[in-house]
């Protein structure tokens, strides 16, 4: 198929180029390297340096996509809680934009990027696409504000467009190809534990910060749901071809239904660098739920999606290789 990855120089949407390229699709991504990396980018794809808000309908027109992957957002939780206009501008009026070219230009497939942050604090656990959506956070209610906007433009298509949401939960881990570098996390800023976690490691930070040890949790630390990158990317794969079957809008979680505490994770980090990673108890940070773990029975039933690296250690494993690979690449 002929795509448009929107955000492909970023963390995910790199990986994901990777695994489209290595089945066979031509992509193009479109990314304004505001967060992303031009070199992240895999060399067999076609590059176009751009804001999707005003870029995405010249990329389209008249190009015969079969498909757009929407990547492309802002993502941080707490910028988007003290600077909100960046992230109903930047998520929901670019993504908008992107539907009314994609709509213009009749792609259609679309798969999106949505987030476990669209269910804010669950009432049970695991979480199914049937939970309340009540996001705590702006960055949580931008993503659920473009899912219902999928909805309504699948809807009214006539069965010409047909849209996956994938819900993700904490994506983690890096992607190894088999020719050129590996692609893994490259926030400049980094709010993700696994990476803080490996900074320690690295001997980039002193100490990493564990934010409250009351939870009601095991052992008083918030439980997550890490999911693989490459299990991810799988999904998107999938996820395009349960786009064009029927038309309409289908919304799946993505994770593995295991959570991992804190201090499991740190744990995990020490175990897989042999470094004896310091770590503190620090507050509570505003807006975490205690656990966040994912029911993906959707995803399988409907995808035929089965993640096949929910090993902590594994993930953490390569999310090392990952950071160890930058270093040297850095020259330290
Ligand atoms: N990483 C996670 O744990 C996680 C979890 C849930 C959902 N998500 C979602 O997955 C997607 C990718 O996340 P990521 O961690 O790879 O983030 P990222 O910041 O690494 O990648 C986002 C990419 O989009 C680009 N971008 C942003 N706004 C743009 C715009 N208007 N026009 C063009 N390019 C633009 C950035 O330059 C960057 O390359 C996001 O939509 C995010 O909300 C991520
Ligand atoms: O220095 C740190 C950083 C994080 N944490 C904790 O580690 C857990 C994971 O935090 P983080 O890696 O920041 O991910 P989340 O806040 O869980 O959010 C990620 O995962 C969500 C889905 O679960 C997605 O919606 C978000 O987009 C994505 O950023 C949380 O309990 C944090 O409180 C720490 O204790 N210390």
């Amino acid at each position: 198929m002929k795509l448009l990855v929107t955000g492909g120089a970023g963390y995910v949407g790199s990986v994901c180029t990777a695994h489209l390229l290595a089945a066979g699709h031509d992509v193009t991504v479109l990314d304004d390297l505001s967060t992303g990396h031009r070199d992240a980018v895999p060399t067999a794809a076609a590059f176009v340096e751009g804001d999707v808000a005003t870029a995405a309908d010249d990329v389209l027109n008249g190009q015969g996509f079969d498909g757009v992957l929407h990547f492309a957002a802002r993502s941080l939780v707490g910028e988007s809680v003290v600077d909100p206009a960046k992230y109903w501008h930047g998520n929901v009026v670019t993504s908008v934009a992107l539907l009314d070219a994609v709509r213009a230009h009749r792609v259609p497939r679309l798969v999106f990027s949505s987030t476990a942050a669209t269910y804010g604090e669950p009432e049970i656990s695991p979480i199914t696409e049937d939970s309340p959506t009540r996001p705590t956070n702006p960055y949580g209610a931008t993503k659920l504000a473009i899912d219902h906007a999928i909805t309504s433009y699948a809807a009214a298509s006539g069965g010409e467009l047909g849209a996956v949401s994938l819900r993700y939960f904490n994506v983690a881990g890096a992607h190894r190809p088999t020719d050129g570098p590996m692609l893994g996390e490259r926030h400049t800023t980094e709010t993700h534990l696994i990476p803080l976690v490996l900074q320690v490691a690295l001997g980039e930070r002193e100490h990493v910060s564990m934010f409250g040890d009351d939870w009601p949790t095991p052992d008083g630390t918030c439980l997550r749901d890490y999911i693989h990158v490459d299990d991810l990317a799988a999904a998107h794969l999938l996820a395009l071809d349960a786009a064009g079957a029927d038309g309409g809008h289908l919304v799946c979680n993505l994770g593995n239904g295991t959570g991992f505490s804190v201090r499991e994770v740190v744990e995990a980090c020490r175990r897989v660098t042999g470094h004896p990673i310091p770590a503190i108890v620090a507050p509570r940070r505003a807006g975490d739920p205690a656990v966040l773990v994912a029911s993906a029975e959707r995803a399988r039933t409907r995808l035929g999606w089965a993640p096949e690296r929910g090993d902590l250690d594994g993930i953490v494993a390569d999310a090392w290789a990952f950071a160890q690979a930058m270093r040297v690449g850095a020259g330290a």
